[in-house]
């Protein structure tokens, strides 16, 4: 390997001549070779954004020379625009790291100085003219950085999957609206009761998930609240009393989003709550995707021996043995994606009540499970919609037959005739399997037509354009 020497406060150590990244990226490579995963892009891309708001903000504090600083956000502008080419393996420090992120943001803090030595026509390396510490890190510490470009990514990210949420909603009402006319027995404790429309059931799914993007929306924007400029304690302190207003102004720009000064800057970064927020409107969000594809599970369950009332697309031959069989497997894997969510969401959770005294040194698995759990999300989520969802049909006959059957209708009659007599109808419904109507007309009370008026399914349900709904009917 071709190599040069660098030097830290612990000593000299090579480091690939190639690489951007200097000694203290090399030190967390030996570090911590935990898990092959690395930060995501638009991690990188948020905390290049805050060092170069900093680099602006120390350059028009005056604290920051023209030189130095203009190489630095030149350098930032060159990185950003690289970072899926040129740039794109220069940040290898892995997501299981020093505590804080502090091998991240030396990372970060090198391979922007190194870049700006060699715009200035210097080596890589050249630290005593433009340090990744004194120049680079400027004004700033891990500690109010981390959380910072934290946020900014999960917010990045949020605005993706809001968008890919409100889509799917869609394609669920769209089925709603399809379905609107196919009355079917409802269940509750998986056993027969009374009746809904397939629509009912689609609709509920659309408004489920428009509840949950709510939800994420709402501490998205709790997230526009920064830590930036708290430095190392929450102090400020080696920051121009100017510093922290004008570098949230500086980034609010560059990511033209309206960022806010923390209220409490201490509490900014002892505190990781609002990104355990988030994450738990994500578990929110992943709880009611698991329940939704359990539900077209059971209802696509079959094809001659479960409930079969919908037909969700073959996608591929489901079974490596068993010939002509198809399974549903986009709602299987969309139920492993939940459960990885709820999985990250916990450590999550262990990892914000671990914050002591000044600071939550757990950041770094705190920001790389939400972003794993929103990139689950957003990866998979558009694939699920159009490859299940859209090509849901609709076994209107099975839903019919089932509900002929089903002795909950006697319920539409129970005001008038007392609960136990219909207790005595539905009995007999089930031993002789005749509909609940026939058994009302054998029984006398009533006659075919008053009994085939009453209940007339579409009559019992809110159809649209339906002349009578339940309320009328219990009149
Ligand atoms: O890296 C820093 O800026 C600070 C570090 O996380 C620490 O508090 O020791």
């Amino acid at each position: 390997m071709n190599s040069r020497i660098e030097k830290d406060s612990l000593g000299e150590m090579e480091v690939p001549a190639d690489a951007y990244y200097g000694i203290q990226t090399q030190r967390a490579i030996c570090n911590f070779p935990v898990s092959g995963h690395r930060a995501s892009p638009e991690f990188i891309r948020a905390y290049i954004l805050v060092k170069k708001a900093a680099a602006l903000t120390n350059l028009e504090l005056g604290v920051l020379d023209r030189v130095r600083g203009d190489a630095i956000v030149a350098a930032a502008d060159e990185v950003l625009s690289g970072l899926s080419g040129k740039y794109s393996d220069q940040f290898p420090v892995d997501i299981f790291q020093a505590g804080a992120g502090t091998s991240f943001n030396m990372n970060v803090n090198e391979v922007l100085a190194n870049r700006a030595l060699e715009i200035l026509g210097r080596n890589r390396g050249d630290y005593s003219f433009l340090s990744p510490n004194d120049h680079v890190n400027m004004s700033q510490s891990t500690n109010d950085t981390f959380p910072t470009a934290s946020s900014i990514a999960v917010i990045f990210a949020a605005d993706r999957l809001i968008d890919v949420l409100a889509s799917l909603a869609e394609a669920f009402q769209a089925k709603a609206l399809e379905f609107s006319r196919i009355p079917k027995s409802g269940r509750t404790h998986l056993m027969d009761a009374l009746p809904v429309t397939l629509g009912d059931e689609f609709g509920a799914y659309a408004a489920a998930l428009l509840r949950a993007s709510g939800r994420i929306k709402e501490r998205r924007n709790d997230l526009l609240e920064l830590p930036l400029g708290g430095t190392a304690t929450g102090t400020g302190a080696n920051t121009d009393p100017k510093y922290r207003e004008l570098v949230i102004s500086k980034l609010s720009e560059l990511c033209k989003l309206p960022f806010r000064k923390a209220s409490n800057s201490f509490e900014a970064l002892q505190s990781r709550s609002q990104l355990a927020a988030f994450s738990g409107a994500l578990r929110e969000l992943a709880l009611e995707l698991i329940r939704i594809a359990n539900d077209l599970r059971l209802l696509n369950a079959g094809p001659t021996s479960g409930i079969s009332e919908i037909e969700l697309p073959a996608v591929q031959p489901g079974s490596s043995m068993m010939p002509g069989k198809y399974n549903p497997v986009m709602a299987e894997c969309l139920d492993m994606i939940g459960f990885q969510i709820v999985g990250n969401d916990t450590a999550v959770a262990f990892a914000t009540q671990a914050g002591q005294l000044e600071l939550n040194v757990m950041t770094p698995v705190i920001t790389s499970n939400i972003l794993m759990s929103v990139s689950l999300l957003t990866n998979y989520l558009p694939i699920f919609q159009t490859r299940c969802v859209e090509g849901i049909k609709a076994n209107e006959d099975r839903c019919r037959a089932y509900l002929e059957l089903n002795p909950t209708l006697v319920t539409f009659l129970a005001p008038k005739l007392g609960y136990l007599n219909a207790a005595e109808i539905a009995k007999e419904v089930l031993d002789k399997r005749i509909p609940v109507k026939e058994v009302l007309v054998m029984r006398g009370f009533l006659s075919k037509e008053e009994a085939d008026e009453l209940l007339k399914i579409e009559n019992l349900l809110q159809f649209p354009g339906s002349e009578k709904s339940k309320t009328s009917l219990k009149e």
